[in-house]
C-alpha cells in the first residue's frame, strides 16, 4: 500500500477501460474504481481487472446508516479489492460497522481489503466547508478530527489532501494510511480540485499514496505520462 500511485479510471465503461490499459499490458498497476465506472459495469469489471493482476481500490464513498453501510461492505468485500472507502461524515458507529461488514464478507483465508474514510473531499475549499457546512473550526481542524474518529473506529487511514497529511501521521501515527488526491504537476490544470499539490510535495510530507486521475487518463500518451509521474513521486526512472 505505501508509496503506492493508483491511477483512477474514471471512465464511462470497460471498452474506454480497455482502450486506456492497452499500452500498459503487462504491467501490474494499481487502480481506482470509482461509480463513474462500477454503475456501469459493477462486479465484472472489478473481476476483469483483477484477472489482469492490478491491484484495486474500490471507491464508493458509502455513506449511509450503520446497518446498510454493514450489509453492502459485506457483499462488497467477496470482490476481494485491495482498498475501500467511506465518508467519515457518516460517523463513527457508521464507520465501524463499515469494518464489521468487511470482515464478515471478506474470502475465507484473505485478509480483508484496507479501508479508509473521506475526511474532507479535496474539492472542498476551508471557505465553501464553512459556508456550506456551517463548520466553525479550520479545515485543517476538521480533517484531524475526522481522522481520529475513523482511527478510534478501527479503520486504517483516511483520504485527505497532502496538505494535511504530515499533521495526521503526527496526531493519528505514521502506520495510519494517508491517501492523497488532488495531486497535481505544476503544468497541469486543477480543474475541480481545491487543495492540490505536487507529487514532490506529498512525497514530502510523507503521504502513503497519490491518488492520479485525469493528469494520465487524459494525456495523449497515458504511458509516458504515467512513467514521468512515477519518476516524480517516487524519484526514480521505472
Ligand atoms: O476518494 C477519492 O478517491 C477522492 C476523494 C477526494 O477527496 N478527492 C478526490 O478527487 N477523490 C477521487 O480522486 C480522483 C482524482 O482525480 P483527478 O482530479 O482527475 O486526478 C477522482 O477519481 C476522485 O473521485
Amino acid at each position: 500500500m505505501n508509496n503506492s500511485l493508483i491511477i483512477a479510471l474514471d471512465f464511462a465503461n470497460a471498452a474506454e477501460v480497455d482502450q486506456f490499459l492497452q499500452p500498459f499490458a503487462g504491467k501490474e498497476l494499481f487502480v481506482k474504481v470509482g461509480m463513474e465506472l462500477f454503475y456501469q459495469e459493477g462486479p465484472s469489471i472489478i473481476h476483469r481487472l483483477k484477472e489482469s493482476g492490478h491491484r484495486i481500490f474500490l471507491d464508493l464513498k458509502l455513506h449511509d446508516i450503520p446497518n446498510t453501510v454493514y450489509s453492502a461492505m459485506k457483499g462488497l468485500a467477496r470482490m476481494n479489492c485491495d482498498l475501500v472507502n467511506v465518508h467519515a461524515a457518516g460517523g463513527k458507529e457508521m464507520m465501524a460497522a463499515a469494518l464489521e461488514g468487511l470482515e464478515a464478507g471478506s474470502v475465507s483465508g484473505k485478509k480483508r481489503p484496507y479501508c479508509i474514510a473521506v475526511t474532507q473531499l479535496t474539492s472542498t475549499s476551508e471557505e465553501q466547508m464553512r459556508r456550506e457546512q456551517l463548520i466553525g473550526v479550520s479545515l485543517e481542524e476538521s480533517v484531524l478530527h475526522y481522522a481520529s474518529l475513523t482511527k478510534e473506529a478501527g479503520l486504517d487511514g483516511v483520504v485527505c489532501s497532502a496538505w494535511e497529511a504530515a499533521s495526521i501521521r503526527e496526531k493519528v501515527g505514521a502506520d495510519f494510511l494517508t491517501v492523497c488526491p488532488g495531486i497535481r504537476l505544476s503544468s497541469d490544470s486543477v480543474g475541480d480540485q481545491k487543495r492540490v499539490a505536487t507529487p514532490e510535495f506529498a512525497r514530502q510530507a510523507g503521504v502513503s499514496a497519490i491518488v492520479v486521475g485525469r493528469s494520465i487518463t487524459r494525456s495523449a500518451d497515458p504511458l509516458k505520462s504515467y512513467e514521468h509521474w512515477m519518476e516524480a513521486w517516487k524519484g526514480v526512472h521505472q
